[in-house]
């Protein structure tokens, strides 16, 4: 019965194949795993997978450029046997996405092995997320970012909170089923503000004392229960900087994996050029100022990382490349350029 019923679903996947464009196909095919767990424990059997220990994503180095390793189903089998551990463990996974060809990617955190074991057998190492996410490509990054956003809700959701009895994941791990009273629980993501402040002709970038000597960003808050987009932005720009937001617009999104799983939701925002005097809130923020258009330019076209100058301070840097916040103010730059003079 099983093999028949896997001849017509890969049958049924060739007519997809040839009807629909790559991505409705991809789509489906992700929706289907995560609604039918026999389907999804196939795919898992097939499938490659993104390594975890403790949440730390596992990379490997090719010259100076980090990458995330993809290891196949059979790979991992061999890996969880030579350590003994159970094939089933397989079970644990998450899935993340799928390949242009159908081929599910997951994530399993291995914590439960020893993390030296798995290095010197994978050749690798298990590196802290946020170290790394500078150095990996947009792509890679993304699905760590999901990847690991995923694995850390399920760990910490463990239990029901209205019963307090286990919770048991679907095998894609798009939902927890406390099965006493049938509660379904969904992962869940923090909506965040994430806003370029504009006076006309310069932009206020903004850092906050844990950021790395010489980095500023656009300003960003947590929505609280209730906001609209709009009064989230207007009330963080008042709150951080002292500023009344007089006009704004959206701009795009972001999932961000710290320091919980939050979507970051980019929007610029003018204010009145004759009330631009920055009044920072040092409980937030620990520098907040104008940047012309000449000194945002010049910091774009450096490296994302510290640099200290001849006279001991830092230049000027922005988030890297993928971040939203830089998105923001490369079109800002672009805005700025086609304004009439
Ligand atoms: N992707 C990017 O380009 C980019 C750039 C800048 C900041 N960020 C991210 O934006 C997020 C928010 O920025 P912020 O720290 O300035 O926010 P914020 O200004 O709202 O201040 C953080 C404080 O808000 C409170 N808070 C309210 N709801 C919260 C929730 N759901 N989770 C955690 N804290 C909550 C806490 O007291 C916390 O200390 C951070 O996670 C940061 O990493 C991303
Ligand atoms: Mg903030």
């Amino acid at each position: 019965m099983a093999m028949l019923y896997q001849a017509v679903y890969r049958r049924a996947s060739f007519m997809w194949c040839r009807l629909h464009s790559t991505y409705v196909r991809k789509m489906r095919y992700l929706f289907e795993l995560k609604e039918d767990d026999g389907l999804c424990r196939q795919a898992q059997n097939s499938g490659t997978f993104y390594l975890f220990h403790n949440l730390f994503p596992f990379l490997q180095k090719v010259g100076s450029k980090h990458f995330a390793s993809q290891i196949s189903a059979s790979e991992l089998k061999r890996i969880l046997k030579k350590f003994k551990q159970d094939e089933q463990k397989l079970e644990d996974s998450v899935l993340i996405g799928c390949s242009d060809e159908c081929m599910a990617y997951f994530a399993l955190d291995l914590g439960s092995l020893e993390k030296m074991d798995i290095e010197s057998e994978l050749k690798g190492s298990f590196t802290e997320l946020w170290k790394a996410f500078f150095q990996l490509d947009g792509k890679d990054a993304r699905l760590l970012s999901l990847a690991q956003a995923l694995l850390r809700w399920h760990d910490t959701h463990r239990y029901c909170s209205k019963t307090g009895q286990p919770t048991r994941k679907n095998l894609a791990g798009s939902k927890r089923v406390c099965h006493t009273n049938e509660i379904i629980y969904y992962p869940q993501m923090s909506p965040v503000v994430i806003t370029l402040v504009s006076d006309g002709s310069r932009c206020l970038l903004a850092r906050q004392a844990s950021f790395p000597q010489g980095m500023y960003s656009a300003l960003a808050g947590f929505c609280d229960v209730g906001e609209t987009l709009e009064e989230t932005v207007r009330r963080e720009v008042a709150e951080e900087v002292g500023l009344e937001v007089k006009s704004m617009w959206y701009s795009a999104s972001q999932h961000w994996p710290f320091p919980n799983s939050s979507l970051m939701i980019a929007c610029h925002a003018m204010v009145w050029p004759q009330q631009n005097e920055i009044r920072v809130n040092k409980l937030e923020l620990e520098a907040a100022t104008w940047f012309s258009l000449e000194e945002v330019v010049e910091a774009l076209r450096r490296e994302p990382r510290p640099l200290r100058q001849e006279d001991g301070r830092f230049s000027l840097w922005l988030p890297p490349k993928w971040a939203i916040a830089h998105q923001l103010i490369q079109e800002w730059v672009k805005q700025q350029s086609t304004m009439p003079a």
